[in-house]
C-alpha cells in the first residue's frame, strides 16, 4: 500500500485538483483586483469561481480549510504602502443571490436570536473599496484598506485628500477611539473625464469606475489623489473606546452629527417582507434616486448587543447578508467599430462587440457617440473591454481592460467616406466634432432613416412600412436600380416595383444584415413577394396604408418631411398658423420666428429646406399624387376657425377619438390645446377615468365636456357646448 491518496481518501483526485486550479484562479484575481486595481475578468464572473468554489467544498467539506479563498477575506500582500494593523477585522459579506437564500439568513438570525424583538436594517451596497478611518479623540489618525481584514495599507495621506472625509470630527459625545468603515467611491460622471485625460498622457485607462475609486486612492503620490473626485458613504463601525452604542442606524446618526458621510437612503424595516421591498425599489430606483454605483443591498441585524451575539465566521459577519442585483457591468471582446449614418447624415461609430448577456438581455452593439468619444475610452479594437447596459439606457462602453492585450489590437480610425454611398464625409460647420455625409438626397443610409420616421407613429403612421421596407425601397440587391432615390416617388410606388425587390435580411438594432448561422452568409429574401412571386399581405395594405395618409393634416405631412429641428410639435404650430405648406413657404423668416413655438433657428432651416430644388420636387411630386398639403377649415357655417381664441384641455380615455384624433379637430379648428387646468382653461373634454385634472376643473369651475358634449363643441361651437357643459362657470366667478 501507497501512502499517497491516504491524505482525504474521501475526496476524489479529480475535484481536489479542481478545487486548487479554482483557489489559484480566485487569488490570482484578487490579486489584479485588490492590488493592482486592474481585474482581468467581471465581478460577476469572479462570484462565479467563487460560487463554485463553495459547491465543491459543499460537496466534499474536507476541501473548505482555512487557506481556501472560501474562508478568507483576500490574501495579504505585499504592496508600496505600509502594513498597518486593523483594532477590529475588517470583514466581508456573505451574498444572497436569490430570495430562497435571503430567506435562509433570515432564518438563521431568528433561530439565532432566539425570543426578542429585532430590526432589519437595510442599506445600499456601494461599489467602491472599503476604507478603515481610526478617530482618535476626533482626530483622524490612520487611514488604511481592508487588506486581508485583519492588516491592511497605509492610505492616510491619500485619504486626507477626500473633501468628504473629516480630519476632525465635530460635535457631542466624541469617543477616545473610534473605528469606522465605508466605502470610497469614484462618481461616473467624472469617470470620462479621468479616463481620456490618462489616455492622453499615455497612462492605461481604468476599466470601470471602482477600479478607478481603488487605483486613485492608492496612489503613491496623494497629490495625484487629491485631483481625482473621489467621495466616501460610511458604512460601519469597528474597534470603539468610549462610545456606547445599542443600534447601528442610531450610530450613524450620531456620525452623521459629527461630520461624517452617512448613507441617505438606509431604512430600518420589521419584516423580511419590507426588506423585499427595500431590494425590489431600489433595484428598480438605483439610477434615479441614488448618487452613486450600487450592486446590491447590504442587510443587517440593526442591534449591536445582537450582531454581538451572532458573530463572525472567519470571512463575514452572521448578522449581515449582501443581496446582490443582476451585475451591469460585463466584459467581452470589442470586435469592430462601426460606423452608421443617422437621418441628418451624422455619421457616429458604434462598438460591435461579441454577444453578451448584461442585465436580462443579449447585446452586440455599444454606443460610442462620435470619434472623440472612441479615443477617450482609450479602446483599442480587439480589446477586451467592460461593456454596462444600466436601466433602459443604450448598452454603453466603459473602459479596455488594458492588461489582457496582446499587441493584437489596434485604434479606431473614423472613415474619410460614407460607408453606405461613398460620399467623402465632412464636418457640417467648421470645428464641428460629427462628420457628416453631405448626400443628403439619396444617401441609402439618410433616405433610409428618413422614410423610417415619416412613416412612424409621430409623423404620417403609415403602418406596414417599418425599418425593413424602408430598408428594401433604398438599397435593394435587385432591383439595381432602387425604387426610391428620394421621398418623392413614395406616393406613387406600385405593386409592380415591389415584387421584384429582394434585400438583406436587416437586424432591427444594428441595420445590419442577419447571417445564416450555419453557413455564416448574408441572409437575403424577396421582401414584398411570397414564393409564388404573389404581393404578400403586408404589401398590399403597405401600399393601401400609403395612400390613406396622403389624407394625413398637414403638421403631420410637414413632420415627415424631415426638415431640421421642425418635430411635431413645430409642425403643429407652423400647421396652425399657416394651415398650407404654400403659405408657410411663402411667409418671410421674421414671420416664421414670430409663430408661438417656432422661433428663429427653425425659421431659418425653414427657409433653408425650401430653397433646396430636390425638396421642392418632392413637394411637386407628392402634391401631383394628391397628397392633401393644407389643413382645410371645417365649420363652414361659423367661418373657417371656430374655435379661435379657446383654451381646451382633453383628460381620460375618450370612446369615439383618439388623445391624437381628439387634439387634431380641435387645434384644426383654431383651438389651443394644452395639458393643464388653468383659470385661462375654455373647456375640459373628460373621458373616462379623467383623474386629477377634473378635479381641478371643477374646483377652478371650468365647463366640463363629456363625449357628447365634446360633440357640440366641435359642431355647434363654444356658445352650445357651454350649455352642454356637466358644470358650467358663470363668466367671473
Ligand atoms: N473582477 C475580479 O477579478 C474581482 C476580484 C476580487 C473581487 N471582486 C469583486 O469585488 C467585490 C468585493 O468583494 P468582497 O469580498 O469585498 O465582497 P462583497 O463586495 O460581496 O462584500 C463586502 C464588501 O462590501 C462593501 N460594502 C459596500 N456597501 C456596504 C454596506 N452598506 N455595508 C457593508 N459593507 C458594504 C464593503 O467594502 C465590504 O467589504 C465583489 O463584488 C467581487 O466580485 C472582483
Ligand atoms: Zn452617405
Amino acid at each position: 500500500m501507497t501512502v499517497a491518496g491516504e491524505q482525504n481518501a474521501a475526496v476524489p483526485a479529480e475535484a481536489r485538483e479542481q478545487h486548487a486550479l479554482l483557489a489559484e484562479q480566485i487569488e490570482e484575481h484578487r490579486f489584479r483586483y485588490y492590488v493592482r486595481d486592474q481585474p482581468v475578468i467581471s465581478d460577476g464572473d469572479f462570484d462565479k469561481l467563487l460560487r463554485s468554489l463553495e459547491a465543491l467544498e459543499d460537496e466534499h467539506p474536507e476541501l473548505r480549510t482555512p487557506d481556501s479563498p472560501s474562508q478568507k477575506v483576500a490574501v495579504a500582500y505585499e504592496t508600496d504602502f505600509a502594513s498597518v494593523q486593523h483594532r477590529e477585522r475588517m470583514l466581508s459579506l456573505d451574498n444572497a443571490f436569490d430570495d430562497e437564500e435571503l430567506a435562509a439568513w433570515a432564518e438563521r438570525v431568528a433561530k439565532d436570536v432566539g425570543t426578542g424583538t429585532y430590526h432589519y436594517l437595510c442599506e445600499l451596497k456601494v461599489d467602491g473599496l472599503a476604507v478603515n478611518l481610526t478617530y482618535e479623540h476626533g482626530r483622524l489618525t490612520r487611514a488604511a484598506t481592508r487588506g486581508d481584514g485583519r492588516t491592511g495599507e497605509d492610505i492616510t495621506p491619500n485619504v486626507r485628500t477626500i473633501a468628504d472625509i473629516p480630519t476632525r470630527l465635530q460635535g457631542d459625545r466624541i469617543p477616545a477611539l473610534v473605528e469606522i468603515r465605508g466605502e470610497v467611491y469614484f462618481p461616473m460622471e467624472a469617470f470620462e473625464g479621468l479616463n481620456a485625460r490618462l489616455v492622453e498622457a499615455g497612462d492605461k485607462p481604468f476599466a470601470n469606475p471602482r477600479n478607478a475609486a481603488a487605483g486613485s486612492l492608492r496612489q503613491k503620490d496623494p497629490k495625484v489623489t487629491a485631483t481625482r473626485p473621489l467621495h466616501m458613504v460610511v458604512h460601519g463601525i469597528g474597534a470603539r473606546e468610549g462610545l456606547d452604542i445599542d443600534r447601528l442606524s442610531g450610530a450613524y446618526d450620531l456620525l452623521r452629527e459629527w461630520g461624517l458621510p452617512t448613507a441617505q437612503h438606509n431604512k430600518v424595516v420589521k419584516s423580511l417582507e419590507e426588506v423585499r421591498q427595500f431590494i425590489a425599489y431600489m433595484g428598480e430606483n438605483r439610477h434615479s434616486v441614488v448618487e452613486h454605483e450600487i450592486d446590491g443591498v447590504v442587510v443587517k441585524l440593526d442591534e449591536i448587543p445582537l450582531q454581538g451575539r451572532l458573530g463572525s465566521t472567519a470571512r463575514a459577519p452572521r448578522w449581515a447578508i449582501a443581496w446582490k442585483y443582476a451585475p451591469e457591468e460585463v466584459n467581452t471582446k470589442l470586435v469592430n467599430i462601426r460606423v452608421g449614418v443617422g437621418r441628418t447624415g451624422r455619421v457616429t461609430p458604434y462598438a460591435q462587440v461579441e454577444p453578451v448577456t448584461v442585465a436580462g438581455s443579449e447585446v452586440e452593439f455599444a454606443t460610442l457617440h462620435n470619434q472623440d468619444v472612441v479615443k477617450a475610452k482609450g479602446v483599442l479594437i480587439g480589446d477586451t473591454v467592460v461593456l454596462r447596459k444600466a436601466g433602459d439606457v443604450i448598452p454603453e462602453i466603459l473602459g479596455p481592460v488594458a492588461d489582457l492585450r496582446d499587441g493584437s489590437e489596434y485604434p479606431f480610425e473614423m472613415p474619410a467616406e460614407c460607408p453606405e454611398c461613398g460620399t467623402a464625409l465632412r464636418p457640417m460647420k467648421e470645428g464641428d466634432i460629427d462628420l457628416r455625409c453631405p448626400n443628403a438626397q439619396s444617401c441609402p443610409a439618410q433616405l433610409r432613416e428618413r422614410l423610417f420616421y415619416l412613416a412612424g407613429r409621430k409623423s404620417l403612421d403609415i403602418e406596414n412600412f417599418g425599418y425593413v421596407a424602408a430598408a428594401a425601397l433604398t438599397k435593394p440587391l435587385e432591383p439595381a436600380e432602387p425604387p426610391l432615390l428620394d421621398e418623392g416617388g413614395l406616393f406613387d410606388l406600385t405593386m409592380d416595383q415591389l415584387l421584384p425587390i429582394r434585400a438583406y435580411v436587416l437586424d432591427q438594432d444594428s441595420g445590419l444584415p442577419k447571417r445564416d448561422p450555419k453557413t455564416g452568409e448574408e441572409k437575403t429574401a424577396l421582401v414584398f413577394a411570397n414564393m409564388n412571386g404573389e404581393p404578400r399581405k403586408n404589401a398590399v395594405s403597405m401600399l393601401e396604408n400609403i395612400a390613406a395618409a396622403k389624407e394625413r393634416p398637414l403638421a403631420r405631412i410637414l413632420t415627415g418631411l424631415s426638415i431640421r429641428h421642425v418635430g411635431p410639435v413645430a409642425a403643429e404650430a407652423l400647421a396652425r398658423e399657416f394651415r398650407s405648406i404654400e403659405r408657410i413657404e411663402q411667409a418671410g423668416e421674421e414671420e416664421l420666428a414670430a409663430v408661438e413655438g417656432v422661433g428663429g433657428i427653425i425659421a431659418a432651416s425653414l427657409k433653408q429646406w425650401f430653397a433646396e430644388e430636390w425638396h421642392q420636387e418632392i413637394l411637386r411630386k407628392w402634391k401631383a399624387a394628391g397628397v392633401r398639403m393644407e389643413d382645410e377649415s371645417t365649420g363652414e357655417d361659423e367661418g373657417p376657425r371656430p374655435l379661435e381664441g379657446l383654451t381646451v384641455v382633453v383628460t381620460g380615455t375618450l370612446e369615439r377619438h383618439t388623445r391624437d384624433g381628439a387634439k387634431e379637430a380641435l387645434q384644426s379648428r383654431g383651438a389651443k390645446v394644452t395639458g393643464s387646468v388653468s383659470k385661462k382653461t375654455s373647456f375640459v373634454v373628460v373621458g373616462d377615468s379623467p383623474g386629477s385634472k377634473y378635479d381641478k376643473a371643477m374646483q377652478l369651475k371650468v365647463p366640463v365636456l363629456d363625449e357628447d358634449g365634446f360633440a357640440v363643441l366641435l359642431e355647434q361651437g363654444a356658445d352650445a357646448a357651454r350649455e352642454a357643459a356637466m358644470s358650467t362657470a358663470p363668466e367671473g366667478e
